[in-house]
């Protein structure tokens, strides 16, 4: 088994490294073969120019016995012709043998002896190189005899034709010629015997030589082919064997990895791992070796996990990451991931390597608490703080919503530690760390930043700033009057209180030190104001949030103190009959007196009070009706819902309950609602109203005309009585629009089927005016202003039945 993320060495090269010994082998045998070749080629042409040599020989001397007998120039030429043959090869041997060999002229001289063009060089180097030796040195020993009988021929013929040319030959020259002719003859011939035998010899020799070199080469290089061939098969064995053993090695190795070792196929199958890899996971080999990555790593999708692998399986770069790891049992293990693609018998493989690192990040985790958290309390300190706070400010720029920062610094920490020692002050800072965090959000971060200071951080308080100012406010003082409570430490009751300082952001080029600043000095104002309180960095906000903040939870004391009392205005009809009255709230503050419900119902309703109050009111109302007295016992009371406590959930049921317990009659009770009621969920809305209007309750829509109108809408409400708003009462006759509107309004009531009461009404004009248009009810202080409940009571109980249609007295 062989891993690496390169492919092994170039086969090229190995090919190479195996083949070169044959292929020298292939390239002595065949220049060999062509040096054997060239010789025999060179030795038979010899032979060959041996026999052209001799035939010459003998034609010339014919030639010349011819011409003679003939006398004729013919012969002569054709003696001329043959003889040239053999000087031809003499004048090429004498070139050769010269100490520079005249390559030129022995060319030539070949060629003069007839020999054939292509053999002349094989020729030339035979001899030039063989020349001396024992096979050549014979016949060309031979051969140089010969010469001088061919060159007698030439003198021979040159000397008849002399004669002949000058003169006849008498029988006595020509036969003494004829006798010197065949004496030369007779010496040559056993020459040029011994020369043709010579070559034919040494042709034979060369040949066995040739042929046994050959042989002898081949078998040497089959030999030597044979042992290369055995020395690699003895090589490529330890090869194997070694690669066997590295391989053995390498599993051996990677199962014994310390980390863990782990090999996916690209689609995330293990194909192989480290016992440590197993025991990591606490899987036993033989389950790990059917798993598939994405059933341990829990850090990424699946799907992309393995896209993520098969993508990488096809490069060629190590990868390190942080991932983790799920182990048998469910626990999770931080992993550092490295991965080595590879390549092995064509297939892409991911080697891996796991290393547990969850104790390094545990590590990691406490330098970076120590760098950013206070060693005693456990909570962010200042660096980590301002970190946040310079999020948080981004954040609030960017999304236009507001946050604060409290300033919180513990009153007389100093005699804590004086009087009971460090350690028990050391206790109780982490006693109020812990007091501060668990009233927080877990949005908001506390920090400690010096010895008894502490800042909290509120996020994202409201979009509103005078909301976010009111939430930090509400938030503060949670956390002041927690910290003032008494802290148990080792049996001791420490009692400790905070001066806190706020301060309302963004504004205007803030920064970290800034906004903290200003929370510091809020903070100190706070102890100078007489410590355990909270101030805001703004005067003018803090006297406006602190006001609100006291209304708040003085109104919240309100209900419990029995504060509220119940006002009712009577309503009347076209004669001035009372026909019933208006239920109005109103708060006796012990020190600010009569509150009207302006003053106070809007903030009920941001704080949700309102159905405290709403519910009080309805109580009151049901218990009223009960208790008229007879001459009122026609009465109907209208009671003011608001809208978020007519969406209470419940709502219905404390209808229901209200009025049995009280024994009043639904048919005297009018819910007055206004029109943004059905600015939510109107169809469920209209069927709530349709469950009451079941029961008897009839529905008034209050201050009609000025708030959301759908007449779709108001159609399908079980709907009695429109109330007409008083700002369209004030100014009527006069004012041209609003006695066109309410005219309209009415024309509209009177069409669909309801009453219409006129509400504040305040003068006989405006009373005469609604009169001409058909109003049937009034409420005004034309008729009667809001009484206390009492007062109200006595005077209906003074009414007598027969003057129940009389105006009563004010
Ligand atoms: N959800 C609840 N709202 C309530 C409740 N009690 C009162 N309210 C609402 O408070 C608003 C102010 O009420 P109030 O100060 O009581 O004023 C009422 C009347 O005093 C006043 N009125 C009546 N006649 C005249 C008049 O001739 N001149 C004049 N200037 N004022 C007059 O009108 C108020 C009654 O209005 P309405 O309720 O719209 O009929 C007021 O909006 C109340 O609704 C409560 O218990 N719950």
């Amino acid at each position: 088994m062989i891993y690496g993320p390169n492919k092994p060495k170039s086969t090229n090269r190995l090919l190479i490294q195996t083949v070169w010994p044959f292929l020298l082998i292939i390239i002595v045998l065949l220049g060999a073969t062509l040096f054997s070749l060239k010789i025999m080629t060179a030795v038979r042409a010899y032979v060959a120019g041996e026999s052209l040599y001799s035939k010459a020989q003998k034609q010339a001397h014919i030639s010349l016995i011819n011409y003679l007998h003939s006398k004729s120039n013919e012969d002569y030429e054709e003696f001329l012709t043959q003889i040239n043959i053999p000087l031809g090869d003499m004048k090429a041997r004498i070139a050769l043998q010269q100490a520079e060999p005249d390559l030129k002229t022995a060319y030539e001289g070949f060629v003069q002896g007839r020999n054939h063009s292509t053999d002349i060089p094989n020729m030339i180097f035979l001899f030039r190189y063989f020349s001396e030796t024992p096979l050549m040195k014979e016949p060309i020993e031979i051969w140089t005899d010969a010469d001088q009988y061919v060159i007698q021929t030439l003198v021979l013929g040159k000397e008849i034709h002399h004669k002949l040319s000058s003169k006849r030959l008498s029988i006595n020259e020509e036969t003494e010629f004829i006798w010197k002719l065949d004496s030369i003859n007779a010496d040559i011939t056993p020459l040029e015997e011994a020369f043709s035998f010579s070559l034919a010899k040494t042709s034979h020799q060369i040949d066995l030589i040739i042929s046994n070199l050959l042989v002898g080469i081949t078998l040497f290089l089959m030999a030597l082919g044979l042992i290369f061939s055995h020395r690699l098969t003895v090589q490529r064995s330890v090869a194997l064997k070694q690669l066997q053993r590295e391989a053995e090695k390498n599993l051996a190795f990677l199962r014994s990895a310390s980390d863990g070792i782990h090999i996916l196929d690209a689609q995330g199958n293990i194909q192989e791992a480290s016992d440590s890899f197993c025991e990591m996971l606490g899987y036993s080999r033989d389950q790990i070796m059917g798993m598939n990555v994405t059933q341990w790593d829990v850090f990424f999708d699946p799907q992309e996990l393995l896209g993520m692998l098969k993508e990488y399986s096809y490069q060629n770069e190590r990868l390190q990451f942080e991932t983790v790891h799920q182990r048998k049992d469910g626990s999770l293990l931080d992993i550092e991931l490295s991965l080595v693609p590879v390549e092995q018998d064509e297939k892409r493989l991911i080697f891996c390597s796991s290393r547990d690192i969850s104790e390094r990040k545990q590590h990691d985790q406490q330098v970076e608490r120590l760098a950013y958290h206070d060693q005693l309390t456990g909570l962010p300190n200042r660096l980590l703080f301002e970190d946040f706070l310079n999020k948080s400010l981004a954040t609030s720029k960017r999304y236009h919503d507001f946050g604060a920062v409290l300033f919180i610094d513990l009153d007389k920490f100093k005699n804590i530690n004086d009087v009971y020692g460090h350690s028990m002050g050391d206790e109780l800072l982490k006693k109020v760390a812990q007091r501060l965090s668990s009233r927080l959000r877990k949005t908001d971060t506390v920090s400690r930043i010096a010895g008894d200071e502490f800042v909290a951080l509120l996020p994202s308080l409201s979009t509103d700033q005078n909301k976010a100012a009111i939430a930090a406010m509400s938030i503060a003082e949670e956390l002041r009057v927690a910290l003032a409570e008494p802290i148990n430490i080792d049996q001791h009751n420490c009692q400790i209180t905070a001066s806190i300082g706020v301060s309302v952001f963004p504004k205007d080029s803030e920064n970290f030190n800034e906004i903290l600043q200003e929370a510091d000095i809020a903070m100190y104002r706070a102890k100078q104001n007489g410590r355990n309180t909270l101030i805001f960095f703004e005067h003018e906000m803090h006297d406006r949030i602190t006001e609100r903040f006291t209304l708040e939870q003085e109104l919240r004391n309100a209900l419990q103190n029995d504060e509220l009392e119940l006002y009712l205005q009577s309503q009347v009809d076209k004669e001035g009959t009372m026909i019933g009255a208006e239920c109005l709230v109103r708060w006796m503050h012990p020190t600010k007196g009569l509150i009207p419900p302006d003053d106070f119902i809007p903030l009920a309703e941001e704080t949700g009070q309102v159905v405290k109050i709403g519910e009080w009111v309805l109580s009151k109302a049901c218990q009223t009706l009960s208790q008229l007295p007879f001459a009122a016992s026609a009465f109907s009371l209208s009671v003011n819902i608001s809208a978020q406590h007519f969406q209470q959930a419940g709502f219905i049921d404390f209808v229901k309950q209200v009025l049995a317990e009280s024994g009043a009659d639904p048919r005297h009770l009018i819910l007055e609602i206004t029109e943004s009621l059905l600015i939510q969920q109107p169809q469920k809305v209209i069927a709530d109203m349709q469950t009451l209007a079941d029961l008897g309750i009839r529905f008034s829509i209050d201050d009609f005309g000025t708030g959301y109108s759908s007449l779709s809408y108001l159609k399908r409400m079980p709907l009695n009585e429109l109330k007409i708003d008083k700002s369209f009462v004030n100014d009527i006759p006069d004012d041209a629009n609003d006695s066109a509107l309410i005219q309209t309004i009415l024309a509209m009531a009177h069409h669909l089927g309801y009453t219409v009461v006129a509400e504040g009404v305040e003068t006989q004009t405006q009373h005469n005016f609604l009169a001409s248009l058909g109003c049937e009810l009034y409420q005004g202080y034309l008729f009667h202003k809001p009484q206390p409940y009492q007062e109200w009571l006595n005077n209906i109980a003074s009414l007598k039945p027969n003057k129940a249609n009389q105006k009563s007295p004010d």
